[in-house]
C-alpha cells in the first residue's frame, strides 16, 4: 500500500486554508488572544492636551532655566482638572502628573528641584530646560491614526491601546468551530460503569484541548456506535451546527467496523488523502465536504493526539488567522535508537535539561494505546523515514509537547 509522505499530506491540508471570512464583535475583556478582523484606528488623540509628566510646578520656559529664581504660586491643577487662568512671567502653578498644562506654561519643574519658601512662593534649586517634563498633545497617537492592523493577534498591550483609543468592542475573526465525533461500540463516557468489552472514550478530551489551544471553538457531539446511521446522524448534526471542521475519532482503519470513510463519503465528502507514512497515525484521513474540512483521526489514543498536534492544530490556526509554528528543538539522544522503517516516527521521550542542553530519552514502550507514556513525554523524537541507527549522545530533533 502506498502511504502519503507526511510533508505532502500537510501541504495538501493547508494549501487553501485561509482565515475564515466571518467575524464577530466582542467586548475588550473577551478579545484577548483573538485575531483582529478590521483595523483599529484612533477615535481620539492621546494625550488630548499637553500634559505634565511629573509632579512639580508648571512654569514658562524662560523662567525655568535659572537656579535661584523665585516664582509665585498662583494655583494648583491635578489630573482630571483644568486651571482657569494663565501663567505669566515670574509665576507658576502647582501641578501633578497627568494634569493639563495651564495656558502660558510650557515646562514642568519637578518638585525635588524646588524649595518652598512660603505657601505662595517657591525657589528653583536646579535649572530646568524649557519644555521638560511635558507630554505634548498627541505624543502617543492622534485621532485617525491606524493603531492595529487587521490580522494582528490581540495581546495585552494591543487591548490597552484599543481601549485608550476609545474602542469598547473589537471586530475579530470568528473562531473555527470543530465538531468532534467519537465512534465505536466499545466506548462509554468517563464516569461510566463498564460492561464486558467496553472501554472509556478518552480521545475527545485531549483533541478538544489541542483544538482550543489553536484558537477553535469545540462542539463535542459524543459517541456514535459502529453503525452507519448513528455516525451519519452525528455528521448531519455537525453540519447543521455550522462546523468548519468535523473530526471523527476511530473507525479510520481497514476493519469491518471502520465505517467513517464510507459514511463521510455518503454525506458528500470528497477524499483528499488517507493513510500516511507516519507512526503513530497511519490511518489519518482528510477530505472536504463543501467548505467543511473532515479529518478522520485514528482511534488509538496516542495516534489521535499526535495527529491533532501535527495536522489539526496548524489547520485550525490557519482558519482562525493566527500564527502557528511547531516547537521543534535540537536535543541529544539519551539512548541508542534503531534504524527507522518507511514511516516518519514520533517517538515518545522524556525530556531533561542537562548543562544547558536538552536530552531526549525514548521510552521503551511505544504502543499507540499508551496514554500514560504520552502524558510523561515532554516531547516526541522525530525520526525521518529510513533514518539510520543513532547512538546515545547524537543530536536529534524533538517536537516539544505543551
Ligand atoms: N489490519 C490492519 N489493522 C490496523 C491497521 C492497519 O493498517 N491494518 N492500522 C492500525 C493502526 S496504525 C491504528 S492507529 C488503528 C486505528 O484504527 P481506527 O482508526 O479504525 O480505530 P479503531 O479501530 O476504532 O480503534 C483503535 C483503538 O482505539 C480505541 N479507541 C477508538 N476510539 C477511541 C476513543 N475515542 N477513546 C479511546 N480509545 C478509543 C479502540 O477501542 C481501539 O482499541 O488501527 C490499527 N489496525
Ligand atoms: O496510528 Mo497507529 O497508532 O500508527 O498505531
Amino acid at each position: 500500500m502506498t502511504l502519503v509522505p507526511l510533508e505532502t499530506a500537510l501541504e495538501r491540508l493547508l494549501e487553501d486554508a485561509r482565515p475564515l471570512s466571518a467575524s464577530e464583535s466582542v467586548a475588550l475583556h473577551e478579545a484577548y488572544g483573538r485575531v483582529l478582523a478590521e483595523p483599529v484606528a484612533a477615535l481620539r488623540t492621546q494625550p488630548p492636551f499637553d500634559a505634565s509628566a511629573m509632579d512639580g510646578y508648571a512654569v514658562r520656559g524662560a523662567d525655568a532655566g535659572v537656579a535661584g529664581n523665585r516664582l509665585s504660586v498662583i494655583g494648583e491643577v491635578a489630573a482630571g482638572g483644568t486651571f482657569p487662568g494663565t501663567v505669566g512671567a515670574g509665576e507658576c502653578v502647582r501641578i501633578f502628573t497627568g494634569a493639563p498644562l495651564p495656558a502660558g506654561a510650557d515646562t514642568v519643574v519637578i518638585q525635588e528641584d524646588v524649595t518652598v519658601v512660603s505657601p505662595g512662593m517657591v525657589e528653583l534649586r536646579e535649572p530646568t530646560r524649557a519644555g521638560r517634563n511635558v507630554r505634548g498633545a498627541g505624543l502617543d497617537f492622534v485621532e485617525g491614526d491606524l493603531l492595529i492592523d487587521k490580522g494582528q493577534l490581540l495581546g495585552p498591550s494591543s487591548l490597552s491601546l484599543a481601549a485608550s483609543a476609545n474602542h469598547p468592542r473589537l471586530c475579530v475573526v470568528k473562531r473555527p468551530l470543530v465538531a468532534i465525533i467519537a465512534t465505536g461500540d466499545e466506548l462509554r463516557a468517563p464516569g461510566s460503569t463498564l460492561g464486558p468489552g467496553q472501554i472509556i472514550s478518552s480521545n475527545a478530551y485531549g483533541v478538544a484541548a489541542l483544538a482550543r489551544a489553536a484558537g477553535a471553538e469545540v462542539l463535542d457531539l459524543g459517541i456514535a456506535p459502529d453503525s452507519r446511521d448513528a455516525i451519519a446522524a452525528l455528521v448531519k448534526k455537525a453540519v447543521a451546527a455550522g462546523a468548519d471542521v468535523i473530526v471523527t475519532l476511530g473507525g479510520a482503519s481497514v476493519g469491518d467496523h471502520d465505517l467513517v470513510h464510507e459514511v463521510l463519503t455518503g454525506e458528500g465528502m470528497t477524499l483528499d488523502f488517507w493513510k500516511i507514512a507516519m507512526r503513530p497515525g497511519k490511518p489519518l484521513m482528510f477530505g472536504r465536504m463543501g467548505d467543511i474540512r473532515c479529518i478522520g483521526l485514528p482511534g488509538n489514543p496516542v495516534a489521535s493526539l499526535v495527529c491533532s498536534q501535527l495536522f489539526l492544530k496548524p489547520l485550525l490556526a490557519r482558519l482562525g488567522g493566527r500564527p502557528f509554528r511547531q516547537d521543534m528543538r535540537t536535543a541529544r539522544l539519551g539512548a541508542r535508537m534503531p534504524a527507522n522503517d518507511r514511516r516518519q516516527d514520533y517517538v515518545r521521550a522524556r525530556i531533561d535539561e542537562l548543562d544547558g542542553e536538552l536530552v531526549a530519552t525514548p521510552f521503551d514502550l511505544q504502543d499507540s494505546s499508551m496514554l500514560r507514556v504520552l502524558a510523561a513525554s515532554g516531547g516526541l523524537i522525530v525520526r525521518a523515514p529510513f533514518a539510520p541507527a543513532s547512538d546515545a549522545g547524537e543530536a536529534c530533533q524533538v517536537l516539544m509537547l505543551g
